[in-house]
């Protein structure tokens, strides 16, 4: 998978894409990932790439021209999609990060001040993604939130390949509680279940743990997994939860 970020701040990204999972991944060449500061394509004196906007009021609206030929300054892989991260986008879920997932390129518009001029997003854009109902200063960890999200599904980015697929969301539930050593800690005590080596058990009590914690926090994932199909094993488990 191939990132390309468009951006005024490529600096940002410098920390991002050297350290911990995501770094490795780069250094593994799982995944790519290469800025483009969109700057250095103002054809305008100062290097300037926003203007007043039509209709007055206040901020300034990003041009099309740079961002035109920032776009344009590598080949477009025909495997790509060009992603606006924008408050006004659709909210990104675990289904729209496996799609994008599967693509082979990626590019991420970073917007900044009022954003940009529709232009560039009706005539570039495939689609614009909002990482949240919050705003923030500027598209840049909106696009990073979306290449790290994406790239732990990149097969060889995980170590352990279930990892990404046995946890929350992907199973349609919160993840339940996790604990280690030491197994008392300020009188606190780890449950016994899961000092037990008794698998099932453990397999049980997290399962109704996640249960638990989703029926209250997130009520709209509980009922939709409460619906959805599961395998044998599953069944039985939440038979018996909910005989309780
Ligand atoms: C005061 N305005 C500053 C500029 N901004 C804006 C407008 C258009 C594009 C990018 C931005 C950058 N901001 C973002 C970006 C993404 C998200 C998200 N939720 O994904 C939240 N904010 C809108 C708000």
């Amino acid at each position: 998978m191939k990132f390309r970020i468009l951006t005024l701040f490529p600096e940002q990204f410098d920390s991002f894409a050297q350290t911990s999972i995501i770094g490795n991944a780069v250094r593994d060449g799982h995944i790519e990932i290469s800025c483009t500061q969109i700057r250095d394509y103002s054809e305008s004196k100062h290097r300037s790439v926003d203007d007043a906007p039509f209709g007055g009021g206040q901020g300034m609206v990003m041009q099309v021209q740079p961002l035109k030929d920032a776009m344009h300054s590598e080949p477009i892989g025909e495997n790509a999609k060009v992603i606006y991260l924008s408050p006004r986008g659709k909210t990104l879920t675990h289904d729209k990060v496996v799609e994008l997932s599967e693509l082979a390129e990626l590019i991420l518009v970073c917007g900044h001040y009022e954003g940009v001029d529709q232009r560039f997003i009706d005539t570039y854009v495939d689609e614009e993604i909002s990482i949240g109902d919050y705003v923030l200063t500027g598209g840049e960890l909106a696009a990073m939130v979306v290449v790290d999200s994406v790239s732990r599904l990149i097969p060889g980015v995980l170590r352990d390949a279930n990892a990404s697929l046995d946890e929350s969301f992907a199973s349609g539930l919160l993840e339940y509680p996790h604990y280690t050593r030491p197994a008392i800690y300020d009188e606190m005590e780890v449950p016994a279940v899961l000092r037990s080596g008794n698998h099932a058990e453990i397999e049980y009590w997290r399962l109704v743990q996640a249960l638990e914690i989703t029926k209250v926090r997130r009520p709209d994932l509980y009922n939709a997994f409460m619906k959805h199909e599961h395998d044998e094993k599953t069944r039985r488990m939440l038979k018996k939860y909910l005989k309780t």
